[in-house]
This record gives C-alpha cells, structure tokens and sequence, in this order.
C-alpha cells in the first residue's frame, strides 16, 4: 500500500439523495456544443474524418485563425426549451452540457477570459436559458468542462521549466475561478463532467485537483464530480495508487461498455457516440451510425451492470438539432414510455447473465425485469436463480407475446417458452421472486 494524502474525497459509494438521485437518473443526454459546430469536420474545402470537435487539431489551425469562428458564431434556431423537451420526450433524467471544450470557447460570459459568447454576434449567455430549460423539464443539468485549454496562454501540456510552472500556477487559478463561477452563476447545476486531464502537467497537479474537488463540494454540497478529473500526487488517473476510486463515478468508459460484474463495485457512467466516433456536429457522418435499437440494447447492459448510460447529441452551429439524432429521439422515446421502468431506479438484479438479454431491478424489489434483446432460436429464455429463489409469477406487459408458459426445467432453473412472438425492439417480462416454493400448479415437471 502506498502512502496516498490526495486521493478520494469522498467516500467511494455516496449514500445521499443527490448521489440516489444520480444512480436513479440512469439515462443521460450529452451535448458537444462549440465552435467547431461551424466547419462542422471540413476546413479550407477539404474532409477531416476525425472527431469534429477535435478539428483544429486534425487540420493545424493556428489559434488566431481558429478564434475567428467567434466572430460568426450566431445560433439563432438555438431553443433550449425545444431541446429540454426532446430531452424529456427521448425519456433522459439528466443532461451533461459542454460548458468549454478543448477549444477553450466559453458558452456563458465568463469573467476570466474574453474567448466566450459574449464575443461574438450571439452575445447572450447560452447557459442559463439552457439550465432552466432543462430544470422545468425535470431534467437534471451537469455541467462538462474541458481542463485542457488550447486558448489559453498559461496551459501547458508538461512543466518542464520554470516557467512553465509559473505559468501553470496561473493556469490553475483560472480554472479555480472559472469553476467557482460556473456553480455561483447556475447554482442547480448538480455536477461537473471533467474532461481534458490526460496530459503531465495535470497528472502532476494531484494536490491541487484534490483540493480543487474539496473546494467545489464546500461550494456547492452534494455536488457529483467525475473520476475524470482527478490525478493523485503520483500522477494516478481515475483511481488513486491504492486503486480508490476518485470523484463519484467511474468515468473512463467512453465509448465503451463493460462487459462483466466487476464494475459493480464503484458507480460507473458510460458515454456513447451515435457514429463511431463524433461528438461535436460533422456535416458528413462517416461509416456505421448506431440504430435506436443498438443504443437501447446499450443503455439495457449498463442498466443491467448498475451503471449510467450517456447518449451524445452534436447540434449544428444554428442549434438545429440533426435528423438522425431526431429519430433517435422518437424511437428511444417511444421505448422508454413502455419499458422505462426496467431502467429509472433499477440496476444490477444479481442473476446469472443469459444470452436472450438482461436483467435489471429496482434495489431490494422482488420483481426483476427480463429485457429480451435476442430472441433464441428454441424461443425458450432459460433462467438461473440462486437456490433459495423461486419464481412465483411472471407475466409480459404490451402486446408481441401471444402467451408465455413457464416450466421447470432444474433446480431453481426455469425456461420461460415465448410462443409467437412479433416485435422489433427488446421487450420486457416481469417475473416475480419468492424465497418460498410455492407450488400453486405454476410448475409443470420437465416433460422427459
Ligand atoms: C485523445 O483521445 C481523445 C481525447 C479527448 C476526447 C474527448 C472528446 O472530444 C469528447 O469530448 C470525449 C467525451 N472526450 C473524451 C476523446 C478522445
């Protein structure tokens, strides 16, 4: 065991209703919102097919040529309450804002820099109409904030001078006031997703990240904060030397989804892009986007493992929202109408995994929730409990399933047999638990 002085600050599975609150949320709406909405992947007539927000990058572009983009940023289709009620439609508790990217362009007035909306033919702050918006809709509102800064003179990558640590003790206090700002000016902000922490002279700034979460709690209390944002003094990421998580939640999956129970053990979000790899808006999205389908199947296993599941959405540089994410918004709705509930407040149900799908329940309930993804080819969905559990009643709420009949095929094993079934997207079954058998003729002997 090392000696490890800045690690967690707070206790690794938080018990307070804001945490509650965050584990019951489930499913989130994520929004790369910026500059790099304008050339939207394309720069100087020419196709970059890497993620758009990172354009600048890909194609070279000076920063006094990149901050020209303030000067046309002006998004008047921009309506949050349309988005806070797409949001609410598409069944998202919570929503994650980019605030500032790796661009370093501020979407409210802030008073330390002068590369944010004000500056530009907008002028307004985009945040709090956006906040309150999203609060009326009952959606809860975190706010994403990009460490990394390639505006600002004092970032540097590595301090490997003087001079770079004295620029990079500036640097730290700028970020100190933005953040403080950030929660003065929008105090229902219930979180900070904390990005751009990868490079050495934040992995050697474990105090002050230490001390930077402490201060933003003492700010705001009950605040959730990402293990994104954290190094500890010997420059560990996420989890500290001693493998103790930092922040509230694991939020190392990005798009990527855990496959086994081990992540049980701390809270977990994973983030999802709609194409393979694109968060802020590219004109021309490039190979495979995901159907609705795929990302409620998605949304299911993180569900299923305990986790959250955050759904990315790029608008365009005029705050339209794109068709495809449109759709998504109206299937994923429509699904979340009839089977929210096998996700609001439920997590991992403790039964062994089957290939048809998942299981998800409410903490503590008898009823668990069978979400059915892939229908096998016997049509029968085996079901392994734990010996001292029964099942004492099952049944399928809406329509695909013609009936179900359940038989006993083992020792606490079961096949529930679908019968006809028409559907096209998972569905749900719900059976319930006893601890008692309870033989009520619900059990039909295997037919050897
Ligand atoms: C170096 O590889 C990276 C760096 C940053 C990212 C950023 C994306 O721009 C987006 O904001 C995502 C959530 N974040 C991890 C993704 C991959």
């Amino acid at each position: 065991k090392k000696e490890v002085q800045y690690g967690p600050v707070s206790p690794e599975k938080r018990t307070d209703p804001a945490m509650e609150k965050w584990r019951d949320n489930r499913f989130g709406q994520f929004i790369h919102w910026g500059l790099y909405a304008i050339p939207a992947g394309y720069w100087k007539g020419k196709y970059y097919k890497g993620a758009a927000e990172w354009l600048k990058s890909w194609a070279k572009v000076p920063m006094n040529e990149w901050a020209k983009l303030a000067e046309e940023f002006n998004p008047e289709q921009y309506d949050p309450e349309e988005w806070a009620s797409m949001a609410k439609q598409m069944g998202a508790r919570y929503v994650v804002l980019t605030t500032k990217h790796h661009e370093g362009f501020c979407l409210w007035p802030s008073q330390y820099t002068d590369f944010d909306i004000s500056n530009t033919p907008y002028q307004k702050d985009l945040l709090k109409p956006f906040v309150e918006a999203y609060n009326k809709a009952g959606i809860d509102v975190y706010f994403y904030y990009s460490v990394l800064d390639w505006y600002h003179p004092d970032w540097r990558y590595a301090l490997k001078s003087e001079e770079d640590k004295q620029a990079f003790e500036r640097f730290k206090t700028f970020t100190k006031n933005q953040l403080s700002e950030l929660i003065e000016r929008y105090p229902s902000v219930k979180g900070f997703w904390f990005d751009g922490t990868w490079d050495a002279s934040w992995k050697a700034s474990g105090q002050f990240s230490y001390e930077l979460e402490k201060h933003m709690k003492q700010l705001k209390p009950g605040l959730i904060i990402n293990s994104r944002m954290r190094a500890d003094e010997w420059g560990s990421r996420h989890f500290d030397s001693n493998g103790q998580m930092m922040g509230d939640y694991a939020s190392g999956w990005e798009r990527k989804l855990p496959t086994d129970t081990s992540v049980l053990h701390n809270d977990w979000e994973a983030c999802m892009t709609v194409p393979e790899n694109q968060w802020g808006y590219h004109k021309n999205w490039e190979g495979h986007v995901k159907t609705p389908t795929e990302l409620i199947e998605m949304m299911v296993r993180c569900t299923a493992l305990s986790g959250n599941f955050l759904l990315n959405f790029g608008p365009k540089e005029d705050g339209s929202i794109r068709e495809e994410e449109q759709l998504l918004v109206k299937e994923i709705g429509n699904w979340m109408e009839q089977y929210g509930n096998a996700i609001y407040n439920c997590a991992y149900a403790g039964l062994e995994k089957q290939d048809w799908g998942y299981f998800t329940r409410e903490p503590g309930s008898k009823t668990v929730n069978m979400v059915v993804c892939n229908i096998p080819v016997n049509k029968a969905l085996r079901i392994q409990l734990p010996k001292n559990l029964f099942i004492q009643h099952y049944e399928y709420m809406g329509k695909p399933l013609s009936k179900l009949t359940l038989e006993e095929i083992g020792k606490n094993e079961y096949f529930i047999h679908l019968g006809k079934v028409k559907t096209k997207q998972p569905f749900v079954i719900n059976i319930q638990l006893t601890s008692e058998k309870t033989d009520n003729g619900l059990y039909q002997k295997a037919k050897t």
